[in-house]
């Protein structure tokens, strides 16, 4: 069956209710999208780029992240990144927000570390300190679209790319991209999550491995976000991997903020495992399927009324079950 027929048939399937298990059993004979095989030796890559929990690592060695993002309107997309991180397994999260942000979210979470700094003339100055010790930035979930903040995050985007710290880039860090795509083109080892229109407003209708290759360079990794979560590895594999449907019909906000903050956790543990050749790739088919795997569970529970915080929720008991080391 095409992907596009699988697409809209799963597509009906969800929003009847019908959930996943028919969905998957389709994903399965897709012959356009991920076969069992590539599917498990995808999980089992993801498998051993966690870290085993063993009582001599310090505080920060599985994992210190940084959040870019919240604003007066969106507090809760950084918050929702952040605290998806930790659950994941992230020791530490420092969040790089507006002033007006930081006080909201710091009531949200003692767990976050807050700074509030986004809007300040003396930005970089002030998040210079912190970078260095961070491992995988999430850029965009909240950041809204004030001139002053996204020239901060320009500047900071190419503080990246000559120190080589890993960044996420997500939700309005994609609409800076669209207005400035040469601070992410080539920048080494980012990973891109749009949702459908994101997509379209960077990428337009292309949707060849060439062609966008010749938008992003040979070092970014592009996850597209929908029904079927698609990477497009242009780094080592040239290929594009289909993430079999899953979750459910429910799209409340904040989805994409648990996805990122998960995304960069994984991301951290698979650049950090020697033995995986394709970090990006792994941490986006993980942080995808937990993300799937979350929605359906808290479906499950709350129905309709599933909220993103409902996901968070069931992250421990998700990993637990398809990530966790025993
Ligand atoms: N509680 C919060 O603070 C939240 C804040 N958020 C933040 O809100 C800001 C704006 O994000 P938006 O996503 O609204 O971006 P935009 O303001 O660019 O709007 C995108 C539009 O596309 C629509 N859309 C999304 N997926 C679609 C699909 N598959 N097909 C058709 N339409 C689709 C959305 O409903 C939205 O109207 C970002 O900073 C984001 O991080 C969101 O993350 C949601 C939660
Ligand atoms: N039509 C769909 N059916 C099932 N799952 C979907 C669908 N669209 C997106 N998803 C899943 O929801 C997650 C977030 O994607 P979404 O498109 O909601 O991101 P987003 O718009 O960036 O989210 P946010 O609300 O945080 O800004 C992804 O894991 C994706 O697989």
């Amino acid at each position: 069956m095409p992907f596009a027929v699988l697409s809209k048939r799963a597509g009906f399937l969800l929003a009847s209710g019908r959930v996943s298990r028919s969905i998957q059993a389709m994903a399965r004979r897709n012959s356009a999208g991920m076969s069992d095989s590539v599917y498990g030796d995808l999980l089992e890559r993801a498998r051993a780029v966690v870290p085993r929990l063993e009582t001599n690592l310090h505080k920060g060695q599985a994992g210190r992240i940084g959040i870019v993002g919240g604003s007066v309107e969106y507090t809760g997309a950084p918050y929702f990144a952040g605290i998806s991180a930790l659950r994941v397994g992230a020791d530490l999260v420092h969040v790089f927000c507006c002033q007006s942000a930081a006080m909201v979210i710091k009531s949200y979470s003692p767990d976050l570390i807050v700074h509030p700094v986004l809007d300040d003339h003396c930005a970089m100055e002030k998040m210079e300190k912190w970078l260095d010790r961070l491992h995988v930035l999430v850029v965009g979930p909240g950041l809204g679209r004030e001139h002053a903040v996204l020239e901060n995050v320009a500047a900071l985007l190419k503080h990246c790319r000559h120190s080589g710290i890993k960044v996420i880039l997500d939700a309005d860090a994609l609409h800076l991209l669209t207005l400035d795509f040469s601070l992410a083109r080539d920048l080494s080892g980012a990973i891109l999550t749009p949702n459908a229109v994101e997509y379209r407003r960077l990428f337009g209708e292309t949707k060849s491995l060439n062609d966008l290759r010749e938008i992003i360079g040979k070092e970014v990794t592009v996850l597209e976000k929908g029904l079927s979560d698609k990477i497009y590895d242009v780094t080592l594999t040239n290929q594009v991997y289909y993430v079999p449907p899953g979750g459910s019909a429910r799209r409340c906000g904040g989805q994409g903020d648990l996805l990122s903050g998960a995304l960069a956790t994984f991301y951290c543990w698979a650049l950090n495992c020697k033995q995986e050749t394709n970090p990006a790739l792994v941490a986006c088919f993980a942080a995808s399927i937990l993300t799937k795997h979350c929605n359906e569970e808290a479906f499950r529970e709350k129905g309709r009324g599933t909220l993103c915080c409902d996901m968070i929720e069931q992250i421990p008991k998700i990993f637990r079950k398809h990530f966790e080391h025993f």
